[in-house]
């Protein structure tokens, strides 16, 4: 097994766990997609108090201590706003156009692209749902590998804007990818040998686009439910208010888009590892009245890298997690999702 998808084709996921709803024909919040009752504010879905809450870092990549600016934010926080990335505006501007076209087609035609159970690619609602009883406001679009099989579905003789502005976006997230996990790696002190995936063409990069259609009742829904990436680094481009992320003992703290930076996450399998001294936040999209966007970059090892947690020389440290492949991981989370990192830990 090579690449993501077939990985993916592996654990099927059941036909109604993938359609999205018609969110077009909904004027009113179904129960299926009711977070909360109507005047429950619980504390698992409160936010944190704003005013005694700090938010992530923002890191200049090129700054001459950016490598242990990202480490210090990826102990700390898991996450950071990247900025002096690189990105030309019109190369981000071009995909978030893009994204407006696909997601306000009529149902139907989106439904044309729709990823099958063993599919990993197209159109469905986010992969993590089986894990939750209720339904999210969310509509995505998966690509891995090139976008055309499932573009051309939707538009069969004008899907070419939309595949190059995809594919270019991919190879300059793949770039910036490349260079924070090698940044971290050395910190790390992890072998040439083990780093040298990094940068070759079998790591493997998958493209998300989310988007949240302007709700009803946006503080009974859920945008995405908390999780965390499967990913060495997520890179995240959105222009929307809503994303959180939850930290121990201040609950969830907002994380708003920065002017010109990219929002950057540690996935699990960083957190594996740097044996657990990277935290792999979780994190959840909670909504306005407005529609939000956002477009993540995954970017993993190949299937067959052996993830082994970096212990350091001193004799006392001692592996947090038993050695997985990226193969065996990804099998784990589909299986047991917020459960897989103790499952192997030692
Ligand atoms: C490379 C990846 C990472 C995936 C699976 C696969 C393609 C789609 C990604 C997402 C995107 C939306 C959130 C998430 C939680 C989901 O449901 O699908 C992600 C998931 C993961 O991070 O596990
Ligand atoms: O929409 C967002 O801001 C977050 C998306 C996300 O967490 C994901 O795609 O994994
Ligand atoms: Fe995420």
């Amino acid at each position: 097994m090579n690449t993501l998808s077939e990985a993916y084709k592996t654990h099927p996921l059941k036909l109604g766990d993938i359609i999205p709803l018609d969110f077009s024909s909904s004027p009113s919040l179904p129960d299926s997609h009711a977070w909360t009752q109507p005047n429950d504010d619980g504390d698992e879905f409160s936010f944190s108090d704003p005013a005694s809450s700090s938010s992530i870092p923002i890191i200049d990549l090129m700054d001459p201590n950016a490598t242990k600016l990202i480490a210090l934010a990826c102990e700390n926080w898991g996450a950071f706003h990247l900025k002096n990335h690189g990105i030309p505006l019109d190369v981000i501007q071009g995909v978030e156009e893009e994204v407006q076209r696909l997601f306000s087609l009529p149902s139907e035609q989106k439904m044309k692209a729709l990823r099958s159970p063993t599919g990993a690619t197209g159109y469905g609602i986010a992969r993590i749902a089986p894990f939750f009883s209720k339904c999210m406001w969310h509509e995505g679009f998966t690509i891995i590998g090139s976008p055309s099989h499932d573009a051309k579905k939707i538009w069969p003789d004008d899907y070419a804007r939309f595949c190059d502005r995809m594919e270019n976006y991919e190879k300059q997230m793949r770039i910036i990818a490349e260079r924070l996990t090698e940044m971290v790696m050395e910190l790390l002190g992890i072998s040439e040998e083990k780093r040298k995936w990094v940068g070759a063409s079998e790591a493997n990069g998958a493209l998300q686009l989310n988007f949240n259609p302007s709700c009803p009742d946006p503080n009974r829904a859920m945008g995405l439910a908390p999780h965390t990436d499967t990913s060495i680094f997520t890179i995240l481009q959105t222009p929307s208010t809503g994303l959180q992320i939850f930290k121990e003992g201040k609950g969830w703290i907002p994380v708003n888009p920065h002017p010109d930076a990219l929002i950057v996450h540690t996935g699990d399998f960083l957190h594996i590892i740097s044996n657990a001294r990277f935290s792999c936040p979780v994190h959840r999209v909670m909504l306005n009245e407005k529609k939000r966007y956002s477009v993540a970059y995954f970017y993993s090892p190949p299937m067959h890298y052996m993830l082994s947690p970096c212990v350091s020389s001193d004799l006392n440290s001692v592996a947090r997690f038993r050695d997985v492949t990226v193969e065996e991981y990804i099998g784990i989370k589909s299986q047991k999702f917020a459960d897989s990192l103790s499952f192997i830990s030692t």
